[in-house]
C-alpha cells in the first residue's frame, strides 16, 4: 500500500530541483494586504525539513522547510513595520509578521558556530529555483506538536521514500560542524 503520510506541501506534491541560475528573491508573507517583503541574495544553504515547534510552518502541516543565508544577504523592502521577534530569548531571533504569523528570516546574533547565518522559509519566495530540502531534522519533535507516536514509523519511512533522510537533531554533518565550532572554542581542538 502507498505510504500517504503528508509531511509538507512542497514535498508531498515532489521535490523540485534547484535553478543552477538561481540567484535568490524576494519572501513574501501571506498578508493580502501590505505583505512583508524580503530580499535574500543569492541561492539558500542547508535547506532542509525541520519537524521542531518552533519553526513556521503552513497550518496542517508537521514541518517546516527551513534554510540559511549569510545576515548580509538579508534586505527588509516592504512592511517591516509588521515583523516581530517570537522568542527575543532563542537562539534563532525569528521575525515574524505581526499580522499573518508567517516568520520572514530568523538570524543567530550570539556567540555560536551559526552566528552571521539566518534562517528563512524558501516556500515563501516568491520565484521558484531554490535549492531543494536535503534531510529532515528533530522529526521526534512532531510529536511535541500532537503526532501520534503511532504514527512515526510511517512518517521516517516516507521522509526515506522522497530522500530526506530523518534525523532527531540535525544531519550528522551539521553536528559535527556545530561539535568542532564548541571543541575550538573551548580548547579540546586546536584553533
Ligand atoms: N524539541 C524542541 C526542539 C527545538 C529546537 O531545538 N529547534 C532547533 C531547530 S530549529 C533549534 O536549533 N532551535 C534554536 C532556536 O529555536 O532558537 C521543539 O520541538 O520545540
Ligand atoms: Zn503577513
Ligand atoms: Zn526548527
Amino acid at each position: 500500500m502507498a505510504n500517504t503520510a503528508h509531511i509538507h506541501p512542497a514535498v508531498d506534491a515532489g521535490l523540485k530541483s534547484a535553478d543552477p541560475n538561481f540567484g535568490g528573491g524576494t519572501l513574501v508573507c501571506a498578508c493580502a494586504d501590505k505583505p512583508v517583503k524580503v530580499r535574500i541574495e543569492g541561492q539558500v544553504a542547508h535547506n532542509h525539513a525541520c519537524g521542531c515547534t518552533k519553526c513556521w510552518k503552513p497550518a496542517g502541516t508537521h514541518f517546516s522547510i527551513v534554510a540559511v543565508v549569510p545576515h548580509d544577504k538579508v534586505t527588509v523592502l516592504e512592511n517591516g513595520d509588521k515583523l516581530q521577534v517570537v522568542d527575543p530569548s532563542a537562539l534563532i531571533q525569528r521575525h515574524a509578521c505581526k499580522e499573518c504569523g508567517v516568520h520572514m528570516y530568523g538570524p543567530v546574533e550570539r556567540e555560536h558556530a551559526f552566528q552571521g547565518l539566518d534562517f528563512i522559509h524558501p516556500e515563501r519566495f516568491q520565484e521558484g529555483g531554490w535549492a531543494p530540502p536535503g534531510f529532515a531534522a528533530f522529526v521526534s519533535s512532531i510529536i511535541e506538536s500532537g503526532v501520534d507516536p503511532g504514527q512515526m514509523d510511517g512518517i521516517r519511512s516516507r521522509l526515506r521514500e522522497v530522500g530526506l533522510e530523518p534525523y532527531d537533531c540535525l544531519s550528522p554533518g551539521l553536528m559535527d560542524y556545530v561539535a568542532t565550532w564548541v571543541a575550538k572554542k573551548s580548547g579540546a581542538l586546536p584553533s
